[in-house]
């Protein structure tokens, strides 16, 4: 990987937030004490490290295909740009998305390639990809995409049976073969040139806009605003170990229960920050036709949403458009004003959601 083994380690005078470490071997095998400590992650900060994932070789493999795919020509990635309708899968140049609502530019260019379009290889279901993509479709992005899905649909399983929910309540909302926002993301930052101040926000504050999201990081960056304090702190990278966060639709199914946290991403502390920041998420997000909405036939969630203001976790969207409206208004082009940004909120916009 560029730039990785060569970096320097985390600074140890930086202060973090220690996350709770969750083991997946552990949750696999039914291990009631880890499956409660993944419940205590869920709905506390809604951010957890995972350990004993098994993804690693196929991490490796999709850090390679976007440093691949970030060499090509800006023009050439420019054919692929996710453009300004709401669509998320392609190419995102630097600075095409806002960081806040003054219209701050990102810092980061990345491509997103949609489960959809890595299962159906070589058919085409949402959209064609660069050169980079479509060679390492088969053997490294499809496997990584299965292994994360399993992963994810495995913690899911855990979540709603914590619920209370019927089985397959929270599953079978994002099965494998529904068409759905889900899809992996290679990130690149640039180095931090001649000293851009750390607080230059690379990806602005946000709470992600699915329902799990399975990270993996080298270098710090990443910022949790812990639930009751003011100051953002960061998560340290843990060699061997991904990061877990929760989105809006786990919080807008479980009517509150579960947390989608804000984060943000900012440079690498200290000697870090001159180094290329690379990060890799997949996101799984509900089908595309499901309804956003407290899942009340469990009797734990109907609970909370009687003692939370009307309507508070009614979307009144389906995930798609849920999906599409957080896009669409956070590109730069379609910004008219402050309004725009605000468009683009989720749950991060309700403050006593978060
Ligand atoms: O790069 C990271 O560490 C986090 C990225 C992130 O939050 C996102 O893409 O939603
Ligand atoms: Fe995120």
């Amino acid at each position: 990987m560029p730039g990785l083994n060569a970096s320097p380690p985390f600074p140890t005078d930086v202060p973090t937030h220690p996350l709770l470490v969750v083991d997946y071997k552990l949750i696999k095998s039914g291990d009631t004490d880890e499956i409660d400590k993944l419940w205590k992650a869920a709905t506390e900060l809604g951010f957890w490290y995972l350990s004993n994932h098994g993804a690693e070789e196929e991490v490796d493999g999709m850090f390679d295909m976007g440093a691949e795919t970030m060499d090509l020509p800006l023009e050439e990635k420019m054919k692929f740009e996710q453009g300004d309708d709401g669509l998320s899968f392609g190419y995102k140049a630097r600075g095409a998305s806002a960081t806040d609502e003054y219209g701050n530019l990102d810092t980061v260019e990345f491509i997103n390639v949609a489960k959809d379009d890595a299962l159906a290889w070589p058919r085409q279901v949402h959209r064609a990809y660069p050169s980079t993509v479509n060679a390492k479709m088969e053997n490294v992005i499809k496997p990584f995409v299965q292994k994360s899905v399993e992963v994810n649909t495995t913690l899911m399983r855990v979540l709603e049976g914590k619920l209370d929910l019927p089985e397959g309540a929270l599953t079978q909302r994002h099965t494998i073969d529904e068409h759905s926002g889900s899809e992996a993301r290679v990130i690149k930052s640039p180095p931090r040139p001649g000293g851009i101040s750390e607080e230059k926000v690379a990806i602005g504050a946000h709470t992600d806009f699915g329902s799990l999201s399975f990270l993996h990081n080298r270098l710090g960056g990443l910022q949790v605003l812990v639930p009751g304090t003011e100051t953002w702190q960061y998560v340290k990278p843990i060699p061997g170990h991904a990061i877990c966060n929760l989105g809006d639709a786990m919080t807008l199914f479980s009517g509150g229960i579960l947390r989608s946290n804000l984060h943000r991403v900012i440079p690498p502390p200290k000697d870090q920050g001159k180094y290329e920041r690379w990060s890799l998420v997949f996101f799984t997000r509900p089908g595309n036709p499901v309804e956003l909405r407290p899942l009340t036939e469990s009797a734990l969630i109907a609970d909370a949403v009687a003692k939370a203001p009307e309507g508070k976790y009614q979307a009144g969207s389906t995930a798609a458009q849920w999906f599409a409206r957080r896009i669409k208004n956070q590109r730069i082009k379609n910004r008219a004003g402050p309004e725009t940004w605000r468009a683009s909120r989720g749950m991060e916009h309700n403050p006593s959601a978060i």
